[in-house]
């Protein structure tokens, strides 16, 4: 199994199996048979037993990979039934056809055939894969609104998904045809088996959902992925996933959380680490900036100060006493704050108050401090094209949706649409676009949350098992975590996606009944767990399960 770290879009992948295939050292049969075979043996894997298997076979290569998957249960003592559609498909497919044809029939691919035939163990759906460029019609769809369930719960199939639940977009993780939100019948897969690299479809939308348990199979292609993304010239942006049980993936890169021991430096000080300023608001709001204070003391700035108005000032004066107070009036406090360049990270948003977010931002920006933006900031800018228009790129904005809509307008409404042509418009493409228009780093929170640079980098990280993490003040700490980690020195783009794994790894860790004042007392635990995980390994072992 591949050590899946990298995303890649669905042409990219077509590009490095054309690569491989223009070089004459594998053939398309080639990679066919080790798709289908991969499939066959996490099958196998899963049933040990010999069990009963319907292959259902589409139109073009993802069907003959379904086809090779037929072959090999067989051979391996399984009972196996396979529908498929009268075609000619590609020269591989067809070959693969035609191996199966030696060894049995093909019923007609109809929801009838599906429905009426004899239960299985598990429904192999190879219908679409990569190639989906509209949403399924006619037989097919009622075929595929079968595998979801639409004859009653009790008779949804055991769905082993070859590369994606037919009728996915890979690149976008939406249904084409149906509403993003889900909600129409598409096949929810107990197991997809994707080739090479994960696409971007199966980590956000409703791909993680749909895909049910995802395992990334290594199908030889690593060589050419390397030559054909690194080459002079034709070098596509690379996505990066942040596994579930990873950090910052890419080796490549510096890491992260080498930075992250306290004491690992010797000589190092308080002001080594850096000091956060996290800006409060008026009276009785200060309960959210003290949770983004106290997350960005827990996650390792040396100081960290709350700079709340005069007249709240005396509101914070509970623990942690490690946290600093000053009032902070107005603009021109804040500047003659910032004359101390030794404060290095400013978090901007949680509790401030739309007003007052309004009156210090123009002023702080032209600090050009490492900022994190959210909340109240976020509702200031979207009405202010000033404001937006002095933002630079040691921002990093940590919209959620509804936030994100009130950016920008436009980009969310085409997240709306229901997507009727692959490959669709994604989350990943709004934060890319957002980024790119405001020249800041954009974080678009969620289960599935995408990290965007202005640059076109971008990463996800996929959370949907730690839906407790929905809690109110969770985005607070997060801005926290992140401002943390600006002041320890880290990119805005590396802050963002280390702060958004230690937030999901500390939910993940309390469990349900989380509040998010439980968050960071638990960060030093996913600190430890962390560095252990550097020191004795630096490579993403872990599968997204769901
Ligand atoms: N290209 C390769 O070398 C390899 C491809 N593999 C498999 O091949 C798949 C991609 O194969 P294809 O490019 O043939 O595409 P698919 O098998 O995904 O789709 C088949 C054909 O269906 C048609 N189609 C698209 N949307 C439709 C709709 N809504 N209704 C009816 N027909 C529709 C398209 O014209 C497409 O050519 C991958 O997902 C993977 O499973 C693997 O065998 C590994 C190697
Ligand atoms: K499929």
């Amino acid at each position: 199994m591949l050590k899946g770290t990298e995303v890649l879009t669905t042409a990219q992948m077509r590009a490095i199996e054309s690569a491989a295939m223009a070089s004459g050292q594998v053939t398309g049969l080639d990679l066919m048979e080790r798709a289908g075979r991969a499939v066959a043996d996490q099958i196998r894997l899963r049933w040990p037993k010999a069990g009963r298997a319907t292959v259902l076979c589409g139109p073009g290569n993802n069907g003959g990979d379904g086809y090779v998957v037929a072959r090999l249960l067989h051979r391996a003592g399984w009972q196996v039934r396979v529908l498929g559609m009268d075609n000619t498909p590609g020269p591989d497919a067809a070959e693969m056809k035609r191996q199966w044809q030696m060894i049995g029939g093909i019923a007609p691919l109809t929801e009838r055939e599906l429905r009426n035939g004899p239960e299985s163990d598990a429904c192999v759906d190879a219908i679409f894969g990569t190639g989906l460029t509209r949403a399924p019609e006619g037989e097919i769809a009622a075929i595929l609104a079968h595998l979801g369930g639409s004859g009653g719960r009790d008779h949804r199939p055991c769905v082993v998904s070859v590369d994606c639940p037919s009728g996915m977009c890979m690149d976008s993780g939406a249904m084409l045809g149906q509403p993003r939100t889900g909600g129409g019948f598409a096949p929810h897969a107990r197991l997809t088996v994707a080739f090479d690299s994960p696409k971007p479809g199966h980590l956000i939308g409703l791909g993680p959902v749909l895909c049910g348990a995802l395992v990334v199979a290594d199908i030889g292609l690593q060589s050419w992925r390397e030559r054909t993304l690194d080459g002079p010239g034709q070098r596509p942006v690379r996505l990066q996933a942040i596994w579930p049980g990873f950090d910052i993936p890419d080796q490549r890169f510096r890491s992260p959380t080498a930075t992250l021991g306290k004491h690992s430096v010797s000589g190092s000080h308080k002001y080594s680490h850096g000091h956060a300023l996290v800006l409060a608001g008026g009276p009785a709001k200060g309960g959210a900036a003290r949770l983004s204070a106290r997350a960005a003391l827990r996650i390792g700035a040396g100081l960290v100060t709350v700079g709340p108005s005069r007249e709240a000032l005396h509101e914070h004066s509970g623990p942690p006493d490690a946290l600093m107070r000053l009032a902070i009036d107005d603009a021109g406090g804040l500047c003659d704050l910032l004359a101390d360049k030794r404060i290095n990270a400013v978090c901007i948003g949680p509790g401030c108050g739309i007003g007052r977010a309004a009156d210090l931002l123009a002023d702080l920006l032209r600090a050009r401090r490492a900022t994190v933006l959210d909340a109240d900031v976020l509702t200031a800018l979207s009405r202010n094209a000033d404001l937006m228009a002095g933002l630079h790129g040691d921002c990093v904005l940590t919209p959620h949706m509804g936030e994100f809509a009130r950016l920008f307008p436009d980009l969310a409404e085409r997240l709306e649409e229901t997507p009727t042509q692959g490959p669709a418009w994604s989350k990943l493409d709004a934060a890319r676009e957002a980024a790119a228009r405001c020249g800041a780093v954009v974080l678009l929170k969620g289960p599935d949350t995408v990290i965007a640079h202005p640059d076109g980098r971008a990463r996800i990280h996929s959370a949907f098992d730690v839906p407790w993490l929905a809690t109110a003040g969770a985005g607070d700490v997060l801005a926290g975590m992140i401002t943390g980690l600006l002041a320890r020195g880290l990119t805005p783009l590396d802050a963002a996606s280390l702060g958004t794994l230690i937030h999901a790894r500390a939910a993940r860790l309390f469990g349900p009944g989380l509040i998010a004042d439980d968050l960071p007392d638990i960060v030093p635990q996913v600190l430890r767990a962390l560095q252990k995980f550097q020191s004795s390994s630096s490579v993403a072992t872990a599968l997204p399960m769901t």
